[in-house]
């Protein structure tokens, strides 16, 4: 994105707050009186008051012009601080907003190609970033280029031959700043990026220390860590060293620029074509022509870091959800729950970094190398985001699917591991659209429904379900936050969790730590159905457990899934034999596609897959499940 546009874009997220910005910069122009005037009322010091020039001066006036522009200063810099920080702290909380509800709507396909380390960084660390172009640092940038014109008028106005020797470090540091920019910006984004993969690391291995712990996997995640954070050193340190040299290089003009000035001007006072005062004066004045153009130099690489935030929040915020509300959706109030798929497929797509061409190859630990164009710039170039170079892999998951769920059904899902299960329950709350086919709602488009109604008539239990951190009343009402103390305990004893429930000292207000890791696998099920029951959905999709509950505990959450069921249509990925058998219809899948289905009688007899699974696979689940009918 060009850089124009980006600052216009990012002006969009200031402008809610810009009576702050307004604030700060008119604060800032008074800021502007100390430096302007203090040179000249030196001048006005040694020359008229020191000088005895009998100009009328005297130095109690000076003093008290002195001090009561220096009171104004610290009581102006305060107020400016306090406002600058409640812009920024304001802006921040703003854009973190945006990007929250932005990433809300994201579909599943932009979560399968990114890890939560990653979003996380954006959201945390490049909106910190991005803050700091409203900083006072940055802002005073604009007051410093100001400054350098003011300089420049009242150099002139002294002596305007000196001044011309003064401005030779112009159009050097100019050329300097436009090279060496590019490569501080390349820098930049490699800094950025090692960041967000350190990020999805450390999130990806953090929320699965377990398993880190058990494989005894610390050292080789500690010396993970340290390749990746080295990466991230480097390109901290080149990003610096080239902002460094910049401000070196237009330091050491400077001074030469300085030495030169006191050389000649020097000369002109002890030739008597200028005063001391106005000597003094000069060079006052040549410090704040030099000044700013240094600090820009120094803070330039927090100028770059925070533009690259500001291309990477922007990045997020346009990528598309692709699964999209209709325009004009239709309204979804009494759902029948009649579902009908017709030729459906779909491919999932993941997007993989390009393996490099050498022998190291692809490393996901680290940022790949982007070297800027070997170039000599006399005009600053108009650096575009150079896109991360990926491939796409598509992979067919689901071929040709077609069936028919009655109001009110059972569909068990059944086969082998792969063979696409999960991904069709997905498409039911739509969070994936088909490739090719369509998804009918009571005879209609499923796309042609608000996605929200939509979802409002569905519930989801799956194997691993997740609570997360506030009280078991919470957990609960998660999805009808309007319900009533009395319907969440009703929806508790339907899941058969009231009883647990209430043994807890705090009952229903009892503190579940994060992801509910206080509870036990089957009172994780039973919470996770009341939530389901209590949205009292007309569609059900169902993720069996397996072996993660005992048999009695087992026993418990099959009353609560039967209870949670009823007159409901019901999706389930079965584990169960007793589900299975009694399922209104059986999809048997493989590779993607429906290869058998029927009733369970049908299906045996087909002597097909099914067949072959319930015998090797199905009577395993549960022995004790087996149906009392005989299958020869
Ligand atoms: N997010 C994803 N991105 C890419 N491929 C995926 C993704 N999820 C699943 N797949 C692939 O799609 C195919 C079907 O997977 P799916 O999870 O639907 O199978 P399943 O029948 O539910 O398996 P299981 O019983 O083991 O859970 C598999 O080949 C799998 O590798």
């Amino acid at each position: 994105m060009k850089r124009k546009k980006l600052i216009r874009r990012y002006l969009q997220f200031v402008k809610p707050y810009r009576h702050y910005l307004f604030a700060v910069i008119g604060l800032g122009l008074l800021q502007f009186v100390v430096p302007l005037a203090t040179p000249w009322l030196t001048k006005i010091l040694i020359d008229d008051v020191l000088g005895q020039n009998g100009s009328g001066w005297t130095l109690k006036r000076v003093l008290v012009i002195f001090g009561s522009i220096y009171a104004m200063s610290v009581v102006v810099t305060f107020i400016r601080n306090h406002l600058t920080a409640r812009l920024g702290s304001r802006m921040v909380a703003g854009i973190r907003r945006q990007l929250y509800e932005h990433i809300q709507k994201l579909s599943q396909r932009f979560y399968d190609n990114q890890q939560v380390g990653g979003i996380l960084s954006r959201v945390i660390n490049d909106v910190n970033g991005a803050q700091n172009l409203v900083g006072t640092t940055v802002i005073n940038i604009v007051f410093d280029m100001m400054m350098i014109v003011f300089a420049a008028v009242f150099m002139f106005s002294l002596n305007w031959k000196l001044a011309l020797l003064s401005l030779w470090i112009l159009p050097i540091y100019y050329l300097t700043f436009t090279n060496l920019n590019i490569r501080i910006r390349y820098a930049s984004r490699a800094v950025q990026r090692q960041m967000e993969r350190i990020s999805g690391v450390l999130v990806e291995r953090i929320s699965a220390m377990k398993i880190v712990q058990s494989f005894n996997g610390e050292k080789s995640e500690l010396d993970r860590f340290d390749k990746q954070a080295k990466r991230h050193i480097h390109h901290s340190l080149a990003a610096q060293l080239l902002s460094n040299t910049l401000g070196r290089i237009s330091e050491f003009v400077g001074y030469s620029g300085t030495l030169i000035t006191w050389a000649i001007g020097g000369t002109l006072v002890l030739n008597g074509h200028l005063t001391i005062g106005a000597l003094v004066a000069f060079h006052a004045y040549l410090g704040q022509l030099y000044g700013p153009i240094q600090r820009f130099a120094d803070v330039n690489v927090t100028i770059q870091n925070a533009l690259t935030n500001i291309e990477r929040i922007f990045e997020l915020l346009d990528t598309a959800p692709e699964v999209k509300n209709a325009d004009n959706p239709l309204p979804l109030n009494a759902c029948g729950g009649d579902i009908r798929f017709k030729n459906v497929s779909f491919s999932y797509e993941t997007e993989l970094p390009v393996p490099r061409n050498d022998n190291i190859g692809y490393d996901p630990d680290l940022v790949e190398r982007q070297k800027p164009p070997k170039a000599f710039y006399w005009l600053p170039p108009k650096t575009k985001s150079p896109p991360l170079p990926t491939v796409v892999e598509k992979r067919r998951a689901l071929k040709n699917i077609s069936f028919h769920a009655k109001p009110g059904q059972v569909v068990a899902l059944v086969g082998p591991s792969g063979s696409g299960k999960s991904t069709l329950i997905n498409f039911i709350p739509r969070f994936y659209d088909a490739d090719r086919g369509t998804l009918y709602l009571d005879g209609k488009n499923i796309q042609e429904y608000d996605i929200h109604e939509l979802r409002k008539q569905i519930a989801v239990v799956l194997q691993d379900n997740i609570l997360f951190s506030g009280t078991v009343f919470d957990n609960i009402v998660y999805g009808r936050p309007e319900a009533t103390m009395e319907e969440v305990v009703r929806a508790a004893i339907a899941a058969n969790a009231h009883d647990f429930i209430v043994k807890w000292e705090k009952g229903y207000e009892t503190v579940l730590g994060e992801r509910g890791l206080r509870l036990s696998g089957g009172q994780k099920q039973r919470l996770a159905i009341a939530r389901a029951l209590l949205k009292d959905p007309k569609i059900l999709i169902l993720d069996e457990a397996t072996s993660a509950l005992d048999a009695e505990s087992e026993a418990i959450v099959t009353e609560a899934l039967d209870n949670l069921m009823q007159n409901r249509t019901t999706f389930v990925i079965a584990h169960r034999l007793a589900t299975v058998v009694r399922a209104d219809l059986i999809l048997v899948m493989d590779n993607g596609r429906i290869v058998e289905w029927g009733t369970h009688e049908q299906l045996l007899l087909q002597e097909g897959l099914y067949r072959e699974l319930y015998e090797k696979q199905l009577q395993a689940m549960r022995p004790e499940d087996l149906p009392i009918r005989s299958i020869s």
